[in-house]
This record gives C-alpha cells, structure tokens and sequence, in this order.
C-alpha cells in the first residue's frame, strides 16, 4: 500500500492529483474489506441458522381429494405431525410450540384439550351469543356509517370481528386501546411471515435466516402488547364461574407436561410420566397469537370471499336474503338452521380455503412405501384449494354453485369436515389435527354474512368490477381487496 502511493505520488506532480488517486484507491479497497467482513459475518449467521431438518426434506404435494383421503385418513397414525417451518429451538433454549406447532403427544393433547373443553366446548356457545350480536351489531353501524358508499369490506369485517375475538381471549372488558394495539401487532405479523418454499440450499437458508429475524422481531413486538395484559388478569378466582373464561385466564392456570417430544405419540394417559411445568411467556404468546390469527384472519377470508361471489351473483344473493328475511333464523354453531346460508359458505370454502395449505411431516417406513413417497421421510404439503376443485369429485369445480350443498345436490351429504369414507373438501383440515375452531369459524361466518346480507343489497363498486384472483400467504386473501357498495336495505324498502 505505501509503495503504491510512493508511485502515484512520483508520477504526478500535482498535489491535487495524487490525493485524488490515493482516494481512488482507497474507496475501492476499503469497500473491498467491509464486504468481506459483512461476508463473513453473514456466512456464521446463516451457519447459525441452519433450517430445521425438516426444511430439507423433500416435499410432495398433493392436490387431489383422493390422495388427501388415502394419507389423513386411512393412514391418520402417520400424518399426525406438522414439519417445523420455523425454528422453535435456539442454542439454550427450550423448545417453545402452540397448538399448531407441538408434535403430537402429552402436550398437544393438553394444549388441545383446554381449547376444546374450554372457550371453544359446544355448551359455551349459548355464552358467547351477546359478544357475537355485539359484533355484529358493530360491524353493521359502521357500513350504515358509510352511507350508500363503498366499503372495502376485509376492513370493516375485521374492525368488527377482531375485538370478538380479544374479548374471548382477555376478557370482555379489555379496553379498546388494548384491542388496536393487539390488532395491529397481529396484522403486522400475518404480513411479516408468509409461508413460501425454496429449494436450493443456500436461497434455502438465506430465506429462512431472513424469515427468522421477521419472525423473532415480530414475536417480540407481540410479546411487549400481550404480557402486560396477561400479567394484569387476577391471579385468583381463575375457576369456571359460569360466564365466559377468558382463554388466558385457562392459560394461567395450564400446566403441561416437561421431556415430550416428537417421537412420543403415545397413547392417552401417559401424562402422568411426566413432571408438569406452568407455560412459559413464549408459549404463552404463541398460543394467543394462534388463537387470535386463527380466529380472526380465516373468518374475515371467508367472508370477504363469500360476499365477492354474492356481488357477482345477485341471483344468489337474492336467495339467501329471502331465506333469511322469511324466516329470521340465523345460524347456530352447525350452521344447521339456515340451510342455504350453510350451503352458501360451504361453497365459499370449497372454492377459497381461507387457510391455503397444511403440511405434515411423514417418518413412517411403512406410510412412505405404500404411499410411494421418498423413503428418506418427506414433508407433504396438502393444498386445499386443488382438493376442493378437483375435477374428479366436482361438476364444474370453478362454479360458484351453492345448490351443490342443498337436497338432492351432488355434496348434500358433504360437510365442512370429511367423514371416514372420502374426502371432498377440507377446509378444515383432516385426521387428528383438524381445526378445533371449526364450530367457531362457522358459526362467526354465519353470523357476519347472514347480517350484513339482510341489512344491505351488496353491488359491485363504481370503480369496477370485482377480481377473483387469490394471493397465498398465511391465509388466501383476494388479491384486490373486495370494494363493494353498500346499500341500506331498510331504506330502499
Ligand atoms: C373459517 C375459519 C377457520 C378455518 C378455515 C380454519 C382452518 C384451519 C386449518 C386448515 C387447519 C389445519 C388443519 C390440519 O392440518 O389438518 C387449522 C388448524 C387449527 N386451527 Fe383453524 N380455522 C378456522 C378457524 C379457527 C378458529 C376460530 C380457531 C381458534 C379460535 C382456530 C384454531 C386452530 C388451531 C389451534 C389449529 C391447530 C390444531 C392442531 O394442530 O391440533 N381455527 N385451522
């Protein structure tokens, strides 16, 4: 380096000029340096990072309703777990699931368990009933709000759905400022960590060291709004006194059991193997972030999906009006009172499953060869939207045809979850870890479509027409956010 300045400097007589080249120089190799080092410094943060084995596997889909019947039903014992997309283990660090993470064993069945029996068990419903008018009635004061204007309805639906779903979380009197904190931080993370897949493995791991800081930062964000609202429920009186328990407060009083892991898909009982531990604050964020992105982002799906349809089809819309105007019934937990109200959101889930894909990761020698997947193991990713529009099971699979589901249709018998004999849909997943909130869902898109169809006539808006197309991310959301005017219908009367 001072030979090579010696030699600019007794090239040149100007003093301007050797300055000059001495910076050319020492731009260049001072930019040199700091890549190397940034290099460096990435290349051991990415080693760090190393994908989950599972990531490395490799991956089979399956699109079709049969298949998806032979692998979650007749082989259920096999595909019982999910493969680990993001890492939930850290040097040091204990293992940290939710519900949806945890591999199947003692400590799903505990976290499942307290879901199912608790504020999702079918004898709360009637409970739930003046939080759910609630909402609705929210949801409809804030499109009459609007006049006859235009409504870009995933908004309003979730504005109105949202706080639902906090207050069956924290309680019915967390505060209005508390739920937009948690909206935001929960929205914030549904964008933040889309599931895509990469192959190729160093696109692989710098993806997934990409998707772990998203993740990490997000988690913390959601950590800093949730924990002080979790510590500020009473300790006490945590019991069952007959109105709704909140789910934290179920939380609270958790215990779960320490050493399981994936190879214990043990039978039930074997709980008492194990010494129990209270939740810790990550799994306490990671179960209540899962229950209020569940319970939220997959209903305001559906029922952004569900009203596009009726716009484009008023015939429809028509119909499922005069069923619930003539009879003012509105759908319970099983949606079983208004038949096509029932029909129209089975059809809406068929075409467009809120939840875009679910995966599993499959071990078993015996599952891997009558299957013919890769005998190494494989990760198999089951795409709900092709398993409800194959070609093979439906007429006319891209029809939005609600009839299908009525008397005498060809899916009469065809529910939102597959029975043991086939698969026509599965908006809801299948086997042992189907959604435990179905009935929720349900019943929440029920109530949202059923009141907002009888308040309002849906057209398209002024600005144009309405775009079918779907984006996959977390959940299938329309590309271009439905708009749509909304017309009082006591008014026009
Ligand atoms: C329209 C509404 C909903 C749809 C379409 C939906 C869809 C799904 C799907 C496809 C799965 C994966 C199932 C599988 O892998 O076989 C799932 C799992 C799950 N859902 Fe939902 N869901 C909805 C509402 C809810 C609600 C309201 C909650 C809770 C309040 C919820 C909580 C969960 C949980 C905890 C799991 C993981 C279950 C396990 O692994 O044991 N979901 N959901």
């Amino acid at each position: 380096m001072y030979a090579c300045t010696q030699f600019l400097v007794s090239c040149d007589s100007s003093k301007k000029n050797a300055t000059l080249l001495t910076i050319d120089m020492i731009v260049p190799v001072t930019l040199l340096v700091l890549s190397l080092f940034c290099l460096a410094v990435f290349r051991r943060t990415i080693r760090r990072a190393r994908a989950p084995a599972s990531l490395r596997q490799p991956t089979v889909e399956i699109r079709d309703a049969a298949a998806a019947h032979r692998a979650l039903v007749s082989y259920a014992d096999a595909f019982l777990n999910r493969p680990a997309v993001l890492p939930f283990t850290g040097p040091g660090r204990r293992r940290s699931d939710n519900l949806t993470t945890v591999p199947y064993g003692p400590q799903w069945r505990v976290f499942r368990r307290n879901l199912t029996g608790g504020i999702l068990h079918p004898s709360r419903v009637s409970l739930l009933a003046p939080l759910q008018q609630k909402a609705v009635e929210a949801l409809v004061a804030d499109i009459t709000a609007r006049g006859a204007g235009e409504v870009v309805v995933r908004d309003v639906v979730h504005d109105a759905l949202f706080p639902l779903a906090a207050r069956l979380c924290f309680g019915d009197d967390i505060g209005e400022r508390h739920v937009r904190a948690l909206q935001r931080v929960l929205q914030e993370f549904v964008l933040d960590v889309a599931v895509k897949d990469f192959a190729g493995s160093m696109l692989l791991r710098l993806v997934h060291w990409w998707r772990l800081r998203r993740f990490a930062a997000s988690r913390r964000r959601q950590a800093e709004v949730f924990l002080p609202l979790i510590a500020a429920r009473p300790r006490t009186n945590h019991g069952d006194s007959g109105l709704i328990r909140p789910y934290v407060d179920s939380l609270l009083d958790l215990r779960v059991p320490v050493g399981d892991d994936a190879d214990d898909a043990g039978g039930e009982g074997k709980e008492g193997h194990h010494s129990d531990h209270a939740l810790t604050d990550d799994e306490m964020v990671g179960l209540v972030s899962e229950f209020l992105g569940g319970g939220t982002e997959s209903v305001v799906s559906c029922v952004e999906w569900t009203l596009a349809h009726l716009v484009i089809q008023p015939d429809v819309q028509n119909k499922l009006r005069r069923e619930i105007v003539d009879g003012e019934r509105l759908c319970d937990d099983r949606g079983s009172t208004s038949p096509y109200l029932r029909a129209v959101i089975l059809e809406s889930l068929r075409m467009h499953p809120p939840v875009p894909l679910t995966m599993r990761e499959v071990r078993s020698p015996q599952a891997l060869e009558d299957l013919s997947l890769p005998a190494e193991g494989a990760r198999v990713h089951f795409i709900l939207g092709h398993i409800g529009r194959d070609g093979k099971a439906w007429t006319d699979p891209d029809e939005f045809r609600p009839e299908r589901f009525m008397p005498g249709g060809e899916a009469e018998s065809v529910g939102p979850l597959p029975g043991p004999k086939e698969v026509r849909m599965m908006p809801f997943g299948a086997g042992r870890r189907f959604c435990p909130g179905m009935g929720l869902g349900m019943a929440h898109a029920g109530l949202f479509v059923a009141a907002v169809v009888r308040e309002f006539e849906w057209a398209p808006a002024a600005s144009g027409g309405v775009d079918l197309t779907e984006l996959d991310g977390f959940f299938k959301m329309m590309r271009t956010p439905l708009r749509a005017r909304a017309t009082p219908r006591r008014a026009s009367k």
